[in-house]
């Protein structure tokens, strides 16, 4: 067996092979399926995407009116289900409320039928479809309203808003909302995919692959960082104070939230896409004074860290987006599960297609021989 080096992170270690989306990270270029993300956000929406992703072409107009329909008559989550959710404790975490929800699907269709290009395709209607409802339908019980049922004349990312605010959204709202599901869609071997990849390598169900994915997603390393970033920036208050509160980061050694990436050593084009639809939304809705101190961040960040290759990630502009459309923060990361969840789906199908159970090694580093000691002579 080849031996090789220990890489802590698994950094530059290919973990699969995969024709799923391509970055190249000196560049700041990233495509789905070879379709650069600057086009796609400009043309696509969520859905079509998504399909694009899971399918590997973009869809005909039968086969994305096919795909929509089936969606939509798949968004509404069981009474069982709602009922579980009604019961988790209302300071709890949306992420753990999504992922045990996620989990929760599995009981109700166990049957593994991964051969079956039936099964695959009704797992991922069932799990894009219902994901969103299971977001919107946690924030409203959690507030002790009823959650509201989806609205069949909105489309994907229009529905999610009007459940989410009982009131059907602007129009330039809910499309800067379709294009954020677009970009946070996919992303290589990031660690929430390892994560689906690996649980999907033991043949296990879907809702398990989700599950897992979500639980690997919220950590403050990976999508996290998004609800962190807006903690940050309410933590800073003013322009003024950027430059000594990086400073004191920079010295203490601490992250900064939004930036950074194990690829990326130039601004992620997610970023620039974010930074510029938050603009939009701003003319529209009004000016958030975050941003002014987060632009200042972003100058201050490339002037001490430029040099390090650390510049502003997916996660630095989300949240102000998010925040401009009346979004709470604990939902930033929801949000981003909403649409990578396509992302997962288009590897959890790869994996199946070329399947061995990912089962890597150690650098063991122990103790060995070690006699016994009984309890009472410890
Ligand atoms: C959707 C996403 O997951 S996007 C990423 C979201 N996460 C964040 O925004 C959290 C902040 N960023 C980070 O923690 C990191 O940049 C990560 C986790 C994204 C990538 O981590 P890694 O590839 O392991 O990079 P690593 O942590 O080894 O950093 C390399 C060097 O850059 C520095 N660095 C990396 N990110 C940052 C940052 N955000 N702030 C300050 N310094 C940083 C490190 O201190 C390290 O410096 P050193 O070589 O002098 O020790
Ligand atoms: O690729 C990564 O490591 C993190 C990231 O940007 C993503 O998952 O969107």
């Amino acid at each position: 067996m080849m031996v090789c080096e220990y890489k802590p992170g698994l950094e530059g270690i290919p973990a699969a092979q995969s024709g799923i989306s391509y970055v190249d990270g000196q560049k700041g270029l990233l495509e789905y399926r070879g379709i650069r993300i600057e086009e796609l956000a400009e043309k696509s929406t969520f859905l079509e995407t998504a399909y694009l992703l899971i399918w590997g072409e973009l869809p005909t107009v039968e086969e994305l009116a096919a795909f929509e329909d089936e969606i939509l008559h798949h968004r509404r989550i069981k009474y069982r289900i709602r009922d579980m959710m009604k019961s988790f404790p209302e300071s709890g975490h949306p992420m753990d409320a999504l992922q045990a929800s996620a989990a929760a699907l599995g009981l109700f269709y166990a049957r593994r039928d991964l051969d079956n290009p039936v099964y695959i395709r009704d797992a991922v209607v069932r799990l894009l479809a219902t994901i969103p409802t299971m977001v919107a339908a946690f924030q409203l019980m959690r507030k002790g309203n009823d959650p509201v049922r989806p609205n069949d004349d909105l489309d994907y990312a229009a529905n999610f808003l009007y459940m989410l605010h009982e009131k059907e959204p602007d129009p330039l709202a809910a499309r800067i909302f379709d294009v954020c599901l677009i970009l946070h869609a996919e992303h290589t071997m990031n660690a929430s995919t390892f994560s689906a990849r690996v649980t999907a390598s033991t043949l296990t169900d879907p809702y398990a692959v989700v599950a897992s994915a979500v639980g690997t997603l919220g950590g403050p390393l990976h999508g996290g960082a998004n609800e962190e970033v807006i903690f940050m920036l309410e933590e800073i208050g003013s322009v003024e104070n950027v430059r000594p509160y990086l400073e004191d980061c920079l010295q203490r050694k601490a992250k900064i939230m939004g930036f950074g990436h194990r690829v990326y050593k130039v601004k992620d084009p997610r970023a620039t896409i974010l930074q510029n639809l938050a603009e939009k939304l701003f003319a529209k809705f009004g000016h958030d004074k975050y941003y002014d101190i987060a632009i200042e961040m972003e100058r201050v960040v490339e002037e001490k860290l430029g040099q390090k290759g650390i510049y502003p990630n997916v996660d630095f502009y989300s949240g102000l987006v998010y925040r401009k459309l009346g979004i709470p923060t604990d939902l930033f990361t929801p949000i981003f599960a909403i649409a990578r969840v396509a992302g997962w789906l288009a590897h959890w199908k790869e994996q199946l297609e070329e399947n061995r159970i990912f089962r890597p090694t150690q650098v063991y580093n122990g103790r060995h021989g070690i006699a016994y000691t009984p309890i009472d002579q410890r």
